[in-house]
């Protein structure tokens, strides 16, 4: 796959990168704070490269998931303000992704100088089904560059424009960020030392179920927990309250379940719940057995004697890869699933990959030292695409020159 040398001589060249700047967000609207860097710190070394080759770098992302139009509490500002305190330059940016700000910013750039477009999920065009309306926002995107380095693993998995369809409009390379990454993750579909165990937790429920018809055939145990836990609950017939639920996912996770023990796949569930009355709410936090969750509360961890069994679970795993938070990490209460999931994947002799913003988020706000584990991925989604073996557009989009 054609590397940064590809692109010959970069001086003065406008180069247009996909990093994933997706970093979670914390505080009042007007005053939002990144709780965790991770994503923008390994993003750095490609921008770094491309400034120290005389680029001029644009680089384009997103934040979150706004609805395709512009939306304050997505603002890259912070992003791009955190950004220029790593590189240790000034940062420029632009109030908009393509239009009269972006073309102004761009245009002022000179030599080894970096500027960052605003969220381009502002723009419906992205993520967009349609490949006219993706296309020509990918027009618009490309108009601002002489070529594209693509260097945000966590978003190789989507089809959208500024991932894919760019990619088909310009001199293309792969960044150093996604190479690393497929590097390591290649290491866990090709010849993964067992007991191979897979931990799956997080929010993005529907996004994530299906990874697991595809594991059913390459780990050894699979660890579920986080929001993922209530639909396999509902599907055994237990009432889960108000808790995360993808109802219509319930013949499928009984699917799951039957192949499971037909192929002596072991699918650990948890056996306590942490719940509270509302979402958040850490003064009403309580355990409670997984089949007894109270109609009237939500589920917002694992409980302790899941997490001894989970971290039982991993001990003599040789490889493991573990993508989403066992619970919402973010507040004390609901926290101590994730540190017991963090905690035993430091104990162990083989390779430990991290998957996803949150996830390595969580291990690193929880105090844990990065080097303790394997690998951190930057990607969650789409390191699990990965691992099913699936095509990750970003990449294949790529391979065509
Ligand atoms: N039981 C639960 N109910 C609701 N939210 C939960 C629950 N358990 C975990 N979460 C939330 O899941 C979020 C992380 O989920 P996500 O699926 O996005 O993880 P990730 O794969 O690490 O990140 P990404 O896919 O964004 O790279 C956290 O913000 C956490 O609070
Ligand atoms: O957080 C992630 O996994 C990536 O940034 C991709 O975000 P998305 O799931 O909203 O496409």
């Amino acid at each position: 796959m054609a590397d940064l040398s590809s692109l010959g001589d970069l001086r003065g060249k406008r180069v247009l990168v996909r990093s994933d700047l997706n970093v979670p967000l914390d505080g009042p609207a007007d005053d939002l704070r990144i709780t965790d860097d991770g994503r923008i710190r390994a993003s750095v070394p490609t921008i770094k490269a491309l400034a120290d080759a005389g680029a001029r770098v644009v680089v384009t992302a997103h934040l979150g998931r706004p609805s395709g139009a512009p939306d304050a509490a997505y603002s890259l500002a912070p992003v791009a303000a955190r950004l220029g305190e790593l590189l240790a330059q000034d940062v420029a940016f632009a109030a908009d992704t393509v239009g009269d700000s972006a073309t102004a910013v761009v245009g002022a750039l000179a030599d080894g100088q970096v500027a960052v477009l605003e969220n381009v999920r502002f723009n419906a065009g992205e993520t967009s089904k349609d490949d006219a309306e993706r296309g020509a926002f990918a027009d618009q995107l490309a108009a601002l560059a002489d070529a594209f380095v693509s260097d945000g693993f966590g978003v190789v998995h989507r089809k959208q424009a500024s991932v894919y369809d760019v990619a088909q409009r310009l001199p293309h390379a792969m960044g150093n960020l996604v190479a690393t990454e497929i590097d390591v993750l290649r290491r866990l579909t090709e010849t993964p030392e067992r007991p191979y165990v897979v931990v799956l937790g997080g929010s993005k429920v529907s996004d994530k179920l299906g990874v697991i018809d595809n594991l059913l055939g390459k780990a050894d145990k699979l660890l579920i927990g986080g929001g993922m836990v209530f639909t396999f609950l509902k599907a055994q017939g237990h009432e889960v309250g108000k808790s995360l639920l993808e109802e219509d996912q319930i013949p499928t996770v009984l699917d799951y379940l039957k192949r499971a023990a037909d192929t002596g796949v072991e699918i650990v569930l948890p056996t306590d719940i942490v719940v509270a009355d509302a979402f958040g709410d850490e003064a009403s936090a309580r355990v409670v057995a997984a089949d007894a969750i109270p109609a009237e509360s939500l589920g917002l961890d694992i409980g302790p004697e899941s997490g001894k069994a989970f971290a039982e679970a991993l001990a003599d795993a040789k490889t493991v890869f573990w993508n989403g938070p066992m619970g919402v990490f973010e507040q004390a209460a609901f926290a101590e699933g994730t540190r017991a999931v963090a905690q035993a994947l430091t104990g162990i002799s083989g390779l430990s990959v991290v998957g996803g913003g949150d996830s390595a988020a969580a291990v690193r706000t929880l105090g844990f030292d990065e080097a303790a584990f394997g690998h951190i991925s930057t990607g969650g989604g789409a390191s699990l695409e990965y691992l099913e073996g699936r095509e990750l557009p970003g990449v294949t989009v790529l391979e065509a020159r």
